[in-house]
């Protein structure tokens, strides 16, 4: 909505369908988006933006998305270009659920579509990891192994206990629901299009805005973006990846940069068949987990986040056994000792909580972080040079231009304004905070190994031998010391 205001102020109304959330009405909702600072550049340029976005009372989990009769008319009437991006994403969703909104809801918006009379457009947003399962995707949508429609049927009558049995069966060789049923989506996008003039976007692993309008936005947590908070607040501090593995991020405004465009080509172009876009990094500019974690870590030295748990610090393992034994001691360890802590001084143990949670989400990406895939971009280049070099300029998302370093800097910043909300004022004191957590971690390992070394000298003649020789060398190197600084005297 950002980036159509801003570069179409004239554009008449954009329909946003919208679920009432944690007590705001759909408006308020909406206002909060618009008068956050992502939207300062529109308000320049297109001032009485508010009154262009129309917001529609919809829930996808719904028959006819619970639309009222007079909304489901206008949208039927006005519309002229869908783009879907409502999903569950979720990796652990139920695949009831997952299935309800990433299946049957895009089949019930396609039926929406059909009859909408100025359709021009049906834009669907997929995942790069909706085939995942293989190691080199094509701009093609893969057949499933049971057609979506015999997995919607089966789940209006299947029960919980029946659907958790069979959901193992039914995801293969993918890791999660999630992928599973963004792959039975797109199916049921090219069977079920009919006539609609439609193209589907597979973004990778969407992060903080690249340039617009401004670096480092970021407003959730996936991808990478809560395990950088987890990183940087000390919580997270070894993780099991692989350092050479391919990081595939795309930034916010590439992908958005690259579904207007699409918009555009679908509409104006009307390609015979559905073309599948990818928006991905991995072959034109890769980038690796080992760099990502590098630079993140060297940015926490010049950005520190506030008040952290104990000091930023990036282990990378591939290992099983090594993974198990930082788990221990890097992660369940202090948050034990933490929770001890808050008990001892009549306080709520939460870290130990807050960790198996961080864990369990670490469990859930490991898949990503230790495989590389390689996707085909060629409807993506085609489309960039259809632009011309004006929009080029203007939709840019060629991602050959994006410098990581920069790029990642920009992410760590924004992921500590934007959704920390942290000050920058308050970076020389996160520093001294930084300080003192070395301090302690020295004193704490000291005292560690003085504890250490006295229950095995106490319990070993071999260890006592040690202990002796060494007193007694440095005994009598200070003796020699002091002798030879008499003479010199
Ligand atoms: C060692 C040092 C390292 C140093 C450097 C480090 C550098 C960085 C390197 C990092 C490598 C990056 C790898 C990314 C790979 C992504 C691949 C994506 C591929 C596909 C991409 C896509 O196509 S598409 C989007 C993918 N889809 C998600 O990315 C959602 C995932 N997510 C969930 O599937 C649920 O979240 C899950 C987890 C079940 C929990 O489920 P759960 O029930 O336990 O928890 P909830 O979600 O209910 O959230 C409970 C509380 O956790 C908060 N929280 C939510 N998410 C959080 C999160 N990621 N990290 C922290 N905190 C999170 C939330 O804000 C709540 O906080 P509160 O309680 O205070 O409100
Ligand atoms: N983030 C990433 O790394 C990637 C994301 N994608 C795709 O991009 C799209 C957007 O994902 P992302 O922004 O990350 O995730 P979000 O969860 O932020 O966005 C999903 C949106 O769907 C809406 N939604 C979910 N359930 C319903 C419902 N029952 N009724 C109405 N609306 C609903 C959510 O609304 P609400 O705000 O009310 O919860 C939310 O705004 C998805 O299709 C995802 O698959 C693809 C590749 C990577």
């Amino acid at each position: 909505m950002e980036k159509l205001f801003r570069t179409s102020p004239d554009l008449k109304v954009i329909y946003v369908l919208v679920r009432p959330k944690q007590g705001q009405t759909l408006q308020q909702r909406v206002f909060q988006i618009l008068d956050s600072k992502l939207f300062e550049k529109v308000k320049e340029v297109c001032p009485n933006v508010h009154e262009k976005i129309r917001a529609i009372s919809a829930d996808l989990n719904q028959n006819d998305f619970a639309i009222s009769k007079e909304d489901m008319q206008e949208l039927l009437s006005h519309t002229n270009i869908v783009f879907h991006c409502a999903a569950t994403v979720r990796f652990d969703d139920h695949l009831r659920h997952a299935v309800q909104l990433n299946v049957t809801a895009t089949q019930q918006l396609l039926l929406m579509a059909s009859q909408m009379p100025k359709l021009e457009a049906f834009i669907h947003i997929s995942t790069a990891f909706s085939n995942c399962n293989l190691k080199h995707i094509d701009e093609v949508v893969y057949p499933c192994p049971v057609e979506p429609k015999k997995i919607i049927d089966s789940m209006e009558w299947l029960d919980d206990a029946i659907i958790d049995e069979i959901t193992p069966k039914l995801i293969g060789d993918r890791p999660n629901t999630y992928t599973y049923t963004k792959a039975l989506g797109e199916v049921v996008v090219q069977q079920e299009g009919g006539n609609l003039n439609i193209a589907i976007i597979r973004p990778s692993i969407v992060g903080a805005t690249w340039q617009e309008p401004f670096p480092g936005w970021v407003d959730n947590l996936n991808g990478p973006s809560g395990l950088i908070i987890a990183a940087g607040k000390g919580f997270l501090r070894s993780i099991r990846a692989t350092p050479m593995a391919v990081a595939d991020l795309i930034p916010a405004d590439t992908v958005v940069n690259l579904t207007l465009a699409v918009g555009w080509y679908t509409a104006v172009h009307r390609p015979k068949s559905t073309l599948v876009y990818h928006c991905t990094s991995g072959n034109l500019n890769p980038c690796n987990w080992g760099k990502m974690g590098l630079q993140v870590l060297a940015t926490f030295e010049k950005i520190p986040f506030e008040r952290a748990f104990r000091r930023p610090n990036a282990d990378f393992t591939t290992n099983n056994i090594t993974t198990h034994y930082w788990n221990a001691v890097s992660h369940r360890a202090p948050a034990i000792i933490y929770d001890f802590y808050l008990r001892l001084t009549g306080r709520k143990p939460r870290m130990t909580k807050l960790m198996n949670r961080l864990l369990r989400t670490l469990s859930m990406v490991e898949y990503f972080i230790n495989r590389s895939w390689e996707w085909s971009t060629y409807n993506t280049e085609m489309l960039m040079s259809a632009l011309s070099p004006e929009d080029q300029r203007v939709f840019n998302f060629d991602v050959r231009q994006l410098n990581w370093l920069e790029y990642i800097e920009n992410y760590v910043l924004g992921v500590k304004k934007y959704l920390l909300k942290e000050d920058m004022a308050g970076i020389p004191e996160a520093k001294q905070h930084l300080k003192r957590l070395r301090n302690i971690h020295y004193l704490f390992n000291t005292a560690l190994f003085l504890i250490a070394w006295r229950l095995l000298i106490a319990r070993s003649q071999v260890a006592r031998n040690v202990w002796f020789f060494i007193v007694s060398f440095c005994y009598k190197f200070l003796s020699y010391f002091r002798a030879s600084s008499t003479l010199n005297a």
